[in-house]
């Protein structure tokens, strides 16, 4: 029976690796910083170029279907994840390693309907590994298949977080308290790519048992939860339960044992949910 969905993810695919010549291009040149939430939450023109060619050209091939784009909702659009055929799109995952040059960025493309996610495409540009998901059919790194670790023994796992955009001192506190609880599990070593779509590829590869984080949005995991998933991985809340992308919560790990591990260590919060009614 003929995919319904391939259309629009071969269409996704292909603008991913478009946006990722516009992003390798501009490494050389644009790299003109503004910031958002905090002096340390970057972003640059890039970022807002790139997210208009993937939208733009959503708009014409599929008018009908919905977008959620970080640089969009950063500057006043509404983040409703609906039942309607829906594109979620972070531009350029991994902003700081861009602006530094550091090779890991990625452009993130999930495909919602009925709030569940059909497809995910991350392409890793400045290492051209594109990542796909196709729901119920497995995740592919460049077409080869992916699958997560077999590690069972969290004392002989990698896991990955990020420090996140804020600096102020009880956040900062929060992780860095889940952060030395993991490590002294103890782990092999954690790792921060700079990148939550690059960290959750990394665990759909294998080669981290774990990641998690609590302040990412639905944009950076909504591709890569999908990725996680379809290579054998399982996503949890932090808190335990099951994950919901919009919360800025997430878990995501090669078995439930070890996801359910890290969440017996982390010191969780709960930021502003994605949907949240903006703050006046
Ligand atoms: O690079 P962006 O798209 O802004 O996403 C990152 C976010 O800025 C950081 O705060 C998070 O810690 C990362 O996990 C995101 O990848
Ligand atoms: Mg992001
Ligand atoms: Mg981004």
């Amino acid at each position: 029976m003929a995919d319904i969905w391939q259309d629009a993810m071969d269409h996704a695919v292909a603008i991913a690796r478009r946006a990722g010549d516009v992003v390798r291009e501009a490494l050389l040149d644009d790299r003109m910083v503004m910031t958002k939430t905090s002096s340390v939450d970057l972003v640059t023109q890039t970022d807002q170029k790139v997210e208009k060619l993937i939208m733009q050209s959503v708009k014409d091939k599929f008018p009908t279907h919905r977008l959620i784009g970080e640089e969009s909702v950063a500057a006043g659009e509404a983040c409703d994840l609906s039942d309607a055929p829906t594109w979620i799109i972070d531009p350029i995952d991994g902003t700081t390693n861009f602006v530094h040059a550091f090779p890991f960025v990625a452009v993130s493309i999930g495909f919602s309907v009925n709030k569940q996610i059909e497809f995910g495409v991350v392409y890793s540009c400045l290492e051209d590994k594109m990542f796909t998901a196709r729901r119920g059919k497995g995740a592919f790194c460049n077409g080869n298949v992916l699958q997560v670790s077999d590690q069972e023994d969290i004392r002989q796992s990698i896991i990955a977080t990020e420090f996140g955009s804020s600096r102020e001192p009880e956040a900062v506190n929060n992780i860095f308290s889940s952060l030395r609880s993991i490590l002294c599990i103890p782990v092999h070593g954690v790792r921060t790519a700079g990148s939550a779509a690059i960290n959750m590829c990394l665990v759909a590869s294998g080669c981290v048992e774990a990641y998690y984080e609590i302040g990412i949005h639905v944009w950076d995991v909504a591709a890569a939860s999908l990725i996680v998933s379809e290579a054998g991985g399982v996503l949890m809340d932090v808190d335990g339960g099951s994950v919901d992308l919009m919360s800025r919560r997430i878990v995501a790990a090669n078995s439930r044992a070890i996801a359910e591990r890290i969440t017996e260590e982390i010191r969780s919060f709960s930021p502003p949910r994605d949907d949240a009614p903006p703050q006046h």
